[in-house]
């Protein structure tokens, strides 16, 4: 398995990856308009030319950043991969002066393992709400905050 960038020849791998997940209601949609915006966040996890994990790292203000549109392959879970990119992602944070990191979940379990803690939301700095406009959900989030201090 190699874990690299992603890039344009990518893209219809991970959307399906992830809007698989977002049919079952496991996370957010997305919009190949934005993935292709975001798509410099990306790493991915690729095995036989196929990608079985994807996660993006977004910087949101000044050393604050997110784990957003993580998803593994079904085929792989809880096999390591998704720990991998999130270290990966975690370790070009720090590289990059991020001080708090930050992830919106219904998996706060695995979140957990890798030294996030829980939060309540009311306590997160207010930029970190500052895309959930756009959020089919908003304003009613049942998502879990859960965050690193790196
Ligand atoms: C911010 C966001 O994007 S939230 C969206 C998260 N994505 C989804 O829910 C989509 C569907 N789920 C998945 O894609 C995967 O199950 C993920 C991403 C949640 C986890 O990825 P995996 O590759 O299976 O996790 P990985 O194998 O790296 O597990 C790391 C550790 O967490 C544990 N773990 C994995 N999933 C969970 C979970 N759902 N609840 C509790 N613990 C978990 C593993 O047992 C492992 O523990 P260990 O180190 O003691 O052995």
């Amino acid at each position: 398995m190699i874990f690299r960038k992603a890039t344009f020849s990518d893209v219809e791998d991970i959307l399906k990856l992830i809007n698989d997940y977002a049919e079952q209601g496991l996370m957010l949609a997305r919009a190949r308009n934005t993935l292709y915006e975001g798509l410099r966040e990306f790493i991915l996890a690729e095995e036989d030319g196929k990608v079985v994990g994807v996660a993006a790292l977004h910087l949101v203000w000044d050393e604050l950043a997110e784990i957003r549109a993580l998803a593994v392959h079904s085929s792989k879970i809880k096999s390591g991969v998704g720990r991998k990119i999130v270290d990966m992602l975690t370790d070009e944070a720090r590289e990059l002066g991020v001080k708090t990191l930050f992830a919106l979940t219904y998996q706060p379990g695995f979140f957990a393992k890798l030294d996030f803690k829980e939060v309540p939301k009311e306590s997160v700095p207010h930029k970190m709400w500052k895309e959930c406009i756009n959020c089919p959900k908003f304003p009613n989030c049942d998502e879990i905050a859960m965050v690193k201090e790196l």
